[in-house]
């Protein structure tokens, strides 16, 4: 899957965001701008009194005139020194904060996404967003941020002097540094999207290489190398082009900003040169107007410098906002209540990304307390109606409600209570077994964590050092076998004791409703026999909603619903369906015919 399908935030949004920040931190803020302010004023008495000395000197005035100022210039220097120091500090605090800040509220919200979102944007796309991104972010945040500000009131404190010094001068400086106004503009007008693309591209060169290095003995088992490679070459192709675009960009704006330095200058002391010539002005002013434009070179260059950095960060603060605008990423804060465990599903529709419909028109009401087999032909729709009847995805029309409130309107915590997806994707979180099950019912007593791996069977933890304090190694158990063996120290549970963890998980969780996506079907027949025996243990009591890969399960449900094209063709008892002798009583015939009952 190509990552980017997370939403990325409009210009607006993060400008609201940005200030918001802002907001939060404002009094951090507020003395850094003064601290700012300040230390650009006293640096402004340096050319000041530079001019002042040149004059007296010009109009013959002894040593003493310039023994009075000199000592001025040092201590204005030191003020600047000590004042700007002082604010970078209060700047970089700033910085940290927000950045953390930034951080926290990017884990909330991924937190907070809809499963079927964080499946479609693709791991690479959230792993950029997280690190790549935030990164970016908090680079911007703790050196670019406070330099830009710095180099923004200096900048504006030079100019507003020259003015004052001379009206005339000083717009003759200004009108010089029009090139870099409009180099500048054509430059911003492109990097936005040029660095969007950038992001956008090594989303996808992450994606296509941790797919390829996920899936690496998938690749070697089915000969795919070649097409692997190929796919990584053109996200890398991509990459460069990309790159190569962004460094065009800045490659134009760096020399025309070097040249455009230069011109002020020379516009004053030409015009300076004609001006002294008239007495319109003096040595020194034309002097100090010099140095001053002379002077703004350094902060210009700074945030010219840095522009490319706000750029490429403000696009990536874009992306790391935009994983928050995923529609339903936060619940609603006081999610509705249902009335009953009942579950219905009437006339849903449902198209995949906007494709066609895979379902349509599907109606359907699950007892409290039955057991439901869900059968038809691969591609029916049948994950696609569990996926629905867990909140996992929303229906296009129709409604999937429990206790007449849409799955999909609750708030995780709510949900976990009613219905919960089991398939045969485990995961054991870093951390202890306490840790790993605390997940799904935060509240539990250590009676309640030992009983719920009780009903599925985990006797070993009897056997672990420490107990429910025992700390587990890193093993997703994975349908393919292929275990993530990353782990570092403690305990690491075999695929079987995953399975175990992931079930007493649901245990706890106890929800009224589970839909099974035959847990068992795709396990090696050592770890599926212990499977089965945890599930009894699990299923005992609830409404199970079975997609049944094996007619068995079918055969000992309490109802039979049966799909195929995405439609719900039949409904009912397996005797009841096996005497209509419509596709079940085939399907079943048929298997029957080849297995023994
Ligand atoms: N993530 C997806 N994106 C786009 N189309 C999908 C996606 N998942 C499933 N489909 C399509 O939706 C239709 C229904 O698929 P679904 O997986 O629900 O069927 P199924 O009956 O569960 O099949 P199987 O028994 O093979 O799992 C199929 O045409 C499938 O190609």
């Amino acid at each position: 899957m190509s990552g980017g399908s997370l939403p990325v935030a409009e210009t607006a949004q993060v400008r609201r965001a940005a200030l918001r920040l802002i907001r939060l931190d404002g009094r951090a803020f507020a003395v850094m701008v003064v601290l700012n302010a300040l230390a650009a004023g006293a640096g402004l008495a340096g050319p000041w009194l530079l001019g002042r000395i040149v004059d007296a000197v010009k109009s013959g005035a002894g040593v003493g005139a310039v023994d009075r100022l000199a000592p001025a210039l040092i201590l204005f220097a030191l003020a600047q020194l000590l004042l700007a120091r002082y604010a970078r500090y209060v700047g970089h605090r700033f910085g940290e904060r927000t950045l953390a800040r930034v951080r926290e509220e990017f884990t909330d919200r991924v937190l907070a996404l809809p499963v079927s979102a964080v499946e479609r944007a693709g791991t690479g796309d959230l792993t950029t967003r997280g690190t790549a991104d935030v990164a970016a972010v908090g680079g911007m945040l703790r050196d670019a941020g406070p330099d830009i500000l710095i180099a923004a009131v200096q900048a504006l404190l030079v100019l507003g002097a020259v003015v004052v010094l001379d009206p005339l001068l000083g717009a003759c400086g200004v009108l010089g540094l029009v090139g870099i106004w409009f180099a500048t503009r054509w430059y911003l007008r492109r990097a936005v999207p040029a660095y969007l693309d950038e992001g956008a591209a090594n989303s996808v060169l992450a994606e296509e290489l941790s797919a390829t290095a996920a899936g690496a003995r998938t690749v070697e088992a089915l000969g795919l190398r070649r097409r692997r490679i190929a796919a990584c070459q053109e996200a890398i192709d991509r990459c460069g082009e990309t790159r190569t675009r962004t460094l065009f960009l800045r490659s134009v704006l760096f020399p025309i900003v070097d040249m455009s330095y230069v011109i002020p200058v020379v516009a004053v002391l030409l015009v300076g040169g004609a001006l002294l010539g008239q007495g319109a002005t003096t040595l020194g002013t034309v002097v100090a107007i010099a140095l001053y434009l002379r002077q703004l070179d350094q902060p210009l260059d700074v945030i010219l410098l840095h522009m490319e950095r706000l750029q490429r960060s403000g696009a990536s603060f874009a992306r790391v906002e935009g994983a928050g605008l995923t529609p339903r990423a936060a619940p609603a804060p006081s999610s509705p209540t249902p009335v009953d465990d009942r579950l219905e599903v009437s006339c849903v529709r449902f198209a995949y990304d906007g494709g066609t419909d895979v379902l349509h028109g599907v109606d359907l009401t699950v007892r409290p307390g039955e057991r439901l087999a869900i059968v038809g032909p691969s591609g029916a729709g049948k994950t696609t109606l569990g996926r629905l009847l867990a909140g996992m995805d929303v229906p296009r029309t129709g409604s999937v409600t429990v206790g007449r409130v849409p799955v999909a309107d609750l708030d995780p915590g709510r949900l976990r209570e009613r219905v919960m997806l089991v398939t045969q994707e485990h995961h054991v979180f870093l951390g202890t077994v306490r840790d790993n099950l605390q997940i799904a019912a935060p509240a539990a007593t250590d009676d309640e964590l030992r009983a719920a791996l009780a009903v599925v069977g985990a006797g070993w933890l009897r056997d672990l050092p420490d107990g429910l304090d025992t700390e587990l190694g890193h093993v997703g158990h994975r349908p393919d076998g292929l275990d993530n063996e990353l782990g570092h120290g403690g305990h690491r549970p075999d695929g079987a004791q995953a399975q175990q963890l992931a079930l007493a998980r649901v245990v706890l969780a106890d929800p009224h409703t589970l839909i099974l996506d035959e847990a068992t079907a795709l396990l090696d027949p050592g770890t599926a026999r212990h499977t089965e025996r945890a599930l009894a243990g699990v299923l005992a009591g609830r409404t199970v909603i079975a997609i049944a890969h094996r007619l068995q399960t079918a055969h000992d449900a309490d109802r039979v619903a049966v799909m195929l094209d995405g439609r719900l063709t039949e409904l009912g008892t397996h005797d009841d369906l096996v005497a209509a002798d419509g596709a079940y009583a085939a399907l079943w015939r048929s298997w029957h015919g080849t297995t023994p009952d």
